[in-house]
């Protein structure tokens, strides 16, 4: 009888600290993913973000090769055989910041379910993403102000690549950047993953 009593201790104890981990696990993401298409704001925002947060900041800019780079330059829309060596890549630095226990943000346009995927692997918990989101008018204009290689006439093909994540928090790009980058932070500690528009 009483080790019967102390095997069902012991399986709640497991059972509690089981669920407990799921938890932590999903209030305290380490990753962050900023996307959505070229000049949605995901450098701008993510820099901003990752300093409030207190987190490394990258952009997947960065690392496409100059082939890509030349690709786009020359108003040319990437395909998926251009961008997976370059999403496995992106891949590998978000395990090598899960490992090191340090905060991530990474800007990447990540439009496709697929490239997404990619990216997550098998971190489903660890991970949000962050969709910018905004009239197509306000970003080809944010595009045509900047100094950048990306020329806003991708940007129709941009928008016809993307698939809007359902699960990201979703926040409309025409509000100021500090209450952006405030609106994320608190959704992710609230877990409230509604659309902030
Ligand atoms: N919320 C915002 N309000 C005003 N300007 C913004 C906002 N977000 C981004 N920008 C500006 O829009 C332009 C495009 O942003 P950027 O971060 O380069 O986009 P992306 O990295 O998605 O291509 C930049 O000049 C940036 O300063
Ligand atoms: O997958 C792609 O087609 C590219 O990653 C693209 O989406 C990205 O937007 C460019 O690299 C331009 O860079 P910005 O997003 O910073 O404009």
């Amino acid at each position: 009888m009483i080790v019967v009593f102390y095997d069902s201790i012991c399986f709640l104890d497991l059972a509690c600290s089981f669920f407990l981990c799921i938890n932590i696990f999903m209030e305290n993401p380490s990753v962050i993913i900023v996307m959505g298409v070229s000049g949605s704001g995901k450098s701008f925002i993510g820099k901003m973000l990752a300093e409030k947060w207190g987190a490394v900041f990258e952009d997947a800019d960065d690392f496409h090769p100059p082939s890509n780079i030349e690709k786009m330059k020359n108003h040319c829309p990437l395909t998926d055989e251009d961008r997976l060596p370059w999403l496995s890549d992106l891949r590998k630095r978000i395990i090598a910041y899960r490992k090191s226990g340090i905060r991530y943000v990474l800007a990447c346009s990540a439009l496709k379910e697929s490239y997404r995927s990619i990216l997550r692997g098998d971190d489903d918990n660890e991970i949000v993403f962050v969709f910018l989101h905004g009239d197509k008018e306000l970003i080809r204009k944010r595009m045509e102000e900047r100094e950048h290689f990306m020329p806003p006439a991708l940007l129709d093909s941009q928008l016809a690549t993307l698939e809007v994540p359902e699960y990201a928090i979703q926040v409309d790009i025409d509000k100021n950047p500090q209450e952006i980058v405030d609106y994320i932070l608190d959704s992710i500690e609230k877990r409230n993953l509604n659309a902030f528009v």
